[in-house]
């Protein structure tokens, strides 16, 4: 918990303990609250150092009681933090926080309210509330921009963003950085500070900072705020909290932070993000049909890595593992890719403000596989093509060492085609990154009938050290993220073809709180990529058996549309027209286009059909509840081992938005029953649909009275699971 030791002398060494992160729970703040009045009380003692345990400060408060997960009444919770804090402002003897790891949220407020501030060089210091639907409510929204200004303030509030100990120092957040041990450095520094006067260090006491652009930085952080998560309320709060700062003396600007939290906690959008929160630590205590799972499988270490096809992922995935201080053996047959990721290698380095050769040195370009021998993993990223794939694993099969690990990025192709093409079928594994690689946090790690527990623990666990969360996924067409976005966007065609447009259909799903509607967002990747993928499954192209009806494909349902948008060269972004038309090939700025309003018209009249008005609601159900549906199908399947699971796929891989919790979380807050009743609505619509027939899974939970997502992986351990 918290207790107070006297180090020499003079100095009290505070250590606030609650494995693993030193959360702030509110037995935690009430004992620590003790002991700093404890050891100010203490005569022998004239200046206290706070210090973490466990090599770090505070991740917080914590936010399993802030959830309600755990039984401690709420405003107790809560006010113990706040008193806490201003009880250490208000000492009358210096506190110094010794920063290690990291001083997050709550944490961070708590450091606020020390007087001095001492960070090792590792730590990382941030107000990430915003990213569980809360704003820091013990002080931070009025006691950052006293110290740093208001514009850096807003923005790490706004955004949730960490900072290293380096930007924290230049932000003035701390006064000292050591590389060295950091409860030494606090207990030199506070004795040099012991005597000094605290009414400047209080920041509750400083002025508010007013800058002259108040309303312009108000308004364009507000826009960015929309921009990256429309619709949700808490970086509005955010805003909101941190204008007070600017305006209202200190205490009304707390009673305004502290009315905005009261209005969050409570808020379906805070549960659905600190569900997420919790989706995404879940997701990495894996296990297999055999028993072995994350605790009982060691990760075999990676030090050196290679990555095969330097295209759109290959060089995104290269970036990552050096950015992780692995060095890798970059392999291509197209010899201007490689100047295209050293390129990419040197803006990365100076994002990181880190030296180009420090990044450059940890690669070796090659064009010879031979130069692969060494790795001890290789992540394959060549063209999505089954039969140049297999050919590569053989060839790795023989060229490669024993142990090295054969991965590849395959969005949908079978895992275990790739494995049996090697003499190492144990060591295969998919290691399916989002694009673009080195900025999207997720990783499917596909698990081959006969990938052993090594090699996922590998996958796993390197995933999480290139700054990801790894999610285990069973093999299957698609995996569980591209699998579920196929009954999504076939659905989005079926409403073009009943009348809607690509825009209105894209307004409803921006709405919900896509950052990108589904024909914004096929632009942006291209309409050739599936195109190829339904012309190798038979459902376009020269591959459709003669004689099959432009709508109808194997007796279902099929919307040629997107087919025959790529037939007229509209592939997208990249030739400048698409479902909407750019200003050019490359071009990012989505237009209406007439020429497609008259297609969609004469495609209509060619097959008899007659548009009609689509309402909203219809577009977010069928949409929406198509995907979910066979998000139930993926887990009675096996393929997924939890609504978590998914649920994190689609936040981090899909920008489904977070404030939503995902598409299990979604349909489970709207309520089983009515889902199962518009789904089998849509069926009777649309009999010839056969993704809007209700999975088993979902009748099943209904039938047992829509148990809460909580219990639903306990439930799913009954059914068959191939994780
Ligand atoms: C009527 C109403 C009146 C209202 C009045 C309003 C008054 C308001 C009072 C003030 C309220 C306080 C407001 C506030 O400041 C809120 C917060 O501080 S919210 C918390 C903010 N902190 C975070 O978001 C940090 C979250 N954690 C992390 O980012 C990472 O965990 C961390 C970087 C710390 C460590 O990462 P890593 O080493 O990778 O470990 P894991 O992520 O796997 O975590 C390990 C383990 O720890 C659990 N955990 C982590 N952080 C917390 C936490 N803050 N609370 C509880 N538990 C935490 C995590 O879940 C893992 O456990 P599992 O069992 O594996 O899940
Ligand atoms: N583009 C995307 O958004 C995503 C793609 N993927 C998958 O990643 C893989 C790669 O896709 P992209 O990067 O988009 O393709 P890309 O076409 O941009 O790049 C492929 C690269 O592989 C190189 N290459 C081809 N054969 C090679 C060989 N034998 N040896 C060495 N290099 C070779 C090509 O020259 C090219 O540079 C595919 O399997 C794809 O399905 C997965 C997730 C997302």
């Amino acid at each position: 918990m918290a207790q107070y030791s006297r180090v020499r002398g003079s100095v009290a060494l505070l250590r606030l303990t609650n494995p693993p992160v030193n959360a702030l729970s509110a037995a935690v703040s009430r004992d620590l609250e003790r002991a700093v009045r404890s050891a100010c009380a203490d005569s022998a003692v004239r200046v206290l150092v706070l210090r973490g345990h466990g090599g770090t400060f505070c991740g917080g408060a914590d936010i399993r009681e802030l959830a309600g997960l755990v039984d401690v009444p709420f405003r107790v919770g809560v006010s113990s933090l706040v008193a806490l804090v201003d009880a250490v402002e208000a000492a009358e003897k210096p506190v110094v926080a010794a920063i290690e790891g990291v001083a997050l949220g709550g944490g961070l407020e708590l450091a606020l309210g020390c007087h001095f501030r001492i960070a090792h060089g590792q730590a990382r210091l941030g107000l990430p509330e915003v990213t569980l639907g809360l704003l820091p409510a013990a002080g931070g929204t009025q006691r950052l921009p006293r110290l740093v200004g208001f514009p850096a303030a807003l923005e790490l509030v706004a955004t949730g963003r960490d900072v290293s100990a380096e930007e924290a120092l230049a932000l003035g957040l701390v006064d000292h950085v050591t590389d060295g041990d950091v409860e030494e450095a606090a207990v030199e520094f506070a004795r040099r500070v012991a005597d000094e006067p605290l009414a400047s260090r209080r920041l509750s006491t400083r002025p508010p900072p007013r800058p002259a652009d108040l309303d312009t930085l108000l308004q364009v952080a507000l826009e960015r705020a929309q921009r990256r998560a429309r619709g949700a309320l808490a970086p509005v709060a955010c805003v909101q909290a941190v204008r007070a700062a600017a305006t209202l003396p200190f205490t009304q600007g707390l009673q305004l932070e502290q009315e905005l939290m009261a209005a969050l906690l409570p808020s379906n959008q805070a549960r659905a993000m600190q569900y997420c929160f919790f989706a995404q630590r879940i997701v990495g205590k894996w296990s297999l049909p055999g028993g072995a799972n994350w605790r009982n499988s060691p990760a075999r270490a990676v030090s050196r890595a290679a990555v095969i096809g330097l295209g759109t992922m290959g060089r995104g995935i290269a970036v990552s593992l050096v950015r992780a201080g692995i060095p890798v053996v970059a392999m291509e047959t197209d010899e201007k890719q490689l100047r295209v990721v050293t390129a990419m290698l040197e803006r990365e380095a100076a994002k990181q403000r880190r030296s180009p050769d420090s990044y450059l040195q940890l690669v070796q370009f090659t064009l010879e596989r031979r130069d692969l021998g060494d790795a001890d993993l290789v992540v394959e990223a060549v063209f999505e093509d089954l039969a140049l794939k297999k050919r590569l694993f053989a060839e790795l099969s023989s060229s490669c060492r024993p142990d090295t690990l054969l991965c590849s990025n395959t969005s949908a192709l079978d895992v275990d085609a790739l494995a049996a093409a090697t003499r190492r079928p144990e060591l295969v594994v998919g290691m399916h990154f989002f694009a673009p690689a080195h900025v999207m946090k997720l990783l499917e790690v596909v698990c081959g009938a006969r990938s052993s527990p090594v090699a996922v623990a590998t996958a796993m666990q390197l995933g999480k050290r290139l700054g990801k969360v790894s999610v285990a996924v069973a093999n299957c067409p698609g995996f569980a993220g591209n699998r579920m976005l196929k009954p999504y966007v076939e659905q989005a065609s079926f409403l073009l073809e009943e009348g809607a447009t690509p825009q209105q259909v894209d307004a409803v799903l921006e709405d919900f709180g896509f950052a990108m509607g589904v024909f914004r967002m096929s632009d942006l990747s291209g309409l050739d990529v599936g195109w190829r993928v339904r012309e190798e499954a038979g459902l376009a192209g020269p591959t459709v058996p003669p004689g099959e009806s432009a709508r109808r494909r194997h007796g279902c349902r099929y919307s040629p549309l997107a087919d025959l948008l790529c037939e007229h060269g509209r592939l997208g972004q990249k030739t400048g027209r698409g479902w909407y038309l750019y200003e050019g090939p490359g071009g990012r700025a989505a237009t209406p286009d007439p020429w497609l309003h008259d297609f969609l018209d004469q495609y209509r009249r060619r097959h008899g059909l007659r548009p009609r008005r689509i309402d909203q609601q219809e577009v977010l159900e069928r949409c929406l509840y198509a995907l979910a549906n066979e998000g139930f199908r993926i887990l009675e399947e096996g393929v997924a081992a939890g609504p978590e699971d998914i649920d994190t796929i689609y936040v981090l891989g899909y920008g489904w938005p977070a404030h939503r919790g995902g598409p299990m979380y979604h349909v489970a807050a709207v309520g089983l029953p009515a889902v199962l009743s518009r789904l089998e609505h849509f069926r009777r619509l649309h009999p010839d649909v056969p993704q809007l027939r209700p999975s088993a899974l979902l009748r099943h939970l209904v039938a047992e009275g829509s148990p809460p997502i909580s219990r639903w992986r306990e439930l799913l351990k009954g059914l068959r699971s191939q994780l």
